[in-house]
């Protein structure tokens, strides 16, 4: 689908004298899976909030979905970083309830929330009360109840965060549907394996500011290469080959780990490697990963 599902142009917002979020500009494109990746107090859930109109900003200007965030609420999904239904309410009456309150009929709600618990395993709970489920259930619980309206557009404020690894999965895979009916998610998370593994676009921000935008290649773009190699000799001397950043010797075993220089792709190691007389018996070149370009981005914002 054309057009974006964000679209912030010069947002601030602040609280009494902090800047929580700062000239933020952002453009993201409907359909897929969207990270929003920060430390601690980056202004991830402000950002959050004020896509869904709870806060608005002091300057700046906010689309969703095209229009204004206050015409969009009933096509926004919107799972919240503080989790609460209510607790004496059985698994499906809350779903059914927020569906309902999202202008869903309430017969329509019922039964949207019985296929919705059957659909992901946790239909024999359909009647047991919130308070009677563990804390992943009654966070899928209210995972479903952020979805069963049917939203075009999801926002997951941390979603995996509580869940086992079991959970973890079918969340992904739950997340994996969602944008394959066409939907667009926009989750923030800390853990980059997630990000990594789900996020079409990424979004990296660090004192309210946008320090990164873009997939996962072009983050991954942002360090320089690292190559693994296995062999029992001493790989010292590849310091001195062109392109070589630094080597670390195995810690354990026999895998050396050499830094590469921007551009350098370790063609060349591999050749200086067999000039030596040295036959690795592994050699591998890798992106960096996310959690180091993650960590990169954000001391650079300190
Ligand atoms: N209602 C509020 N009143 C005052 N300060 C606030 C309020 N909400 C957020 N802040 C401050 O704004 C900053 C950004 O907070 P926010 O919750 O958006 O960060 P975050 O990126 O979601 O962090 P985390 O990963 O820890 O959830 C923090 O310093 C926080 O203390």
């Amino acid at each position: 689908m054309a057009g974006y599902a964000v679209e912030l142009s010069g947002v601030t917002k602040c609280f009494g004298d902090f800047t929580a979020v700062d000239q933020l500009d952002l453009a993201l494109p409907r359909g897929g899976i969207l990270g929003f990746l920060g430390p601690n107090g980056a202004g991830k859930t402000t950002t959050l909030r004020m896509l869904l109109g709870i806060y608005a900003p002091d300057e700046g200007s906010i689309k969703v979905l095209g229009g204004k965030v206050e015409e969009m609420r009933s096509r926004i999904g919107y799972l919240p970083e503080e989790r609460g239904l209510y607790r004496r309410a059985r698994a499906d009456d809350a779903i059914a309830y927020i569906a309902s309150l999202k202008g869903v009929p309430v017969r329509e709600a019922k039964m949207r929330a019985k296929g919705l618990l059957e659909r992901f395993g946790l239909g024999e709970f359909a009647r047991v009360r919130m308070e009677g489920l563990s804390k992943g259930m009654s966070q899928k619980v209210q995972l479903l109840a952020a979805v069963a309206h049917d939203p075009d557009f999801v926002i997951l404020d941390e979603p995996f965060s509580g869940l086992d690894p079991v959970n973890q999965v079918d969340l992904t895979h739950f997340l994996q549907e969602l944008a394959a009916e066409g939907k667009t998610i926009l989750f923030s998370t800390h853990t980059m394996e997630h990000a990594e593994r789900l996020c079409d676009r990424l979004v990296i921000l660090a004192k309210g500011r946008k320090r990164f935008e873009g997939n996962l290649a072009e983050a991954q773009n942002l360090l320089p290469k690292r190559a693994e190699i296995g062999a029992t000799a001493d790989l010292s001397f590849l310091a001195s080959v062109e392109g070589v950043a630094a080597v670390h010797p195995p810690k354990s075993g026999t895998y050396w780990r050499i830094e590469l220089k921007e551009g350098a792709d370790g063609r060349a190691l591999l050749k200086a490697c067999f000039d030596a007389g040295v036959v690795p018996d592994y050699f591998n070149v890798n992106p960096p990963s996310l959690h180091d370009v993650f960590v990169s981005v954000v001391e650079k914002a300190q």
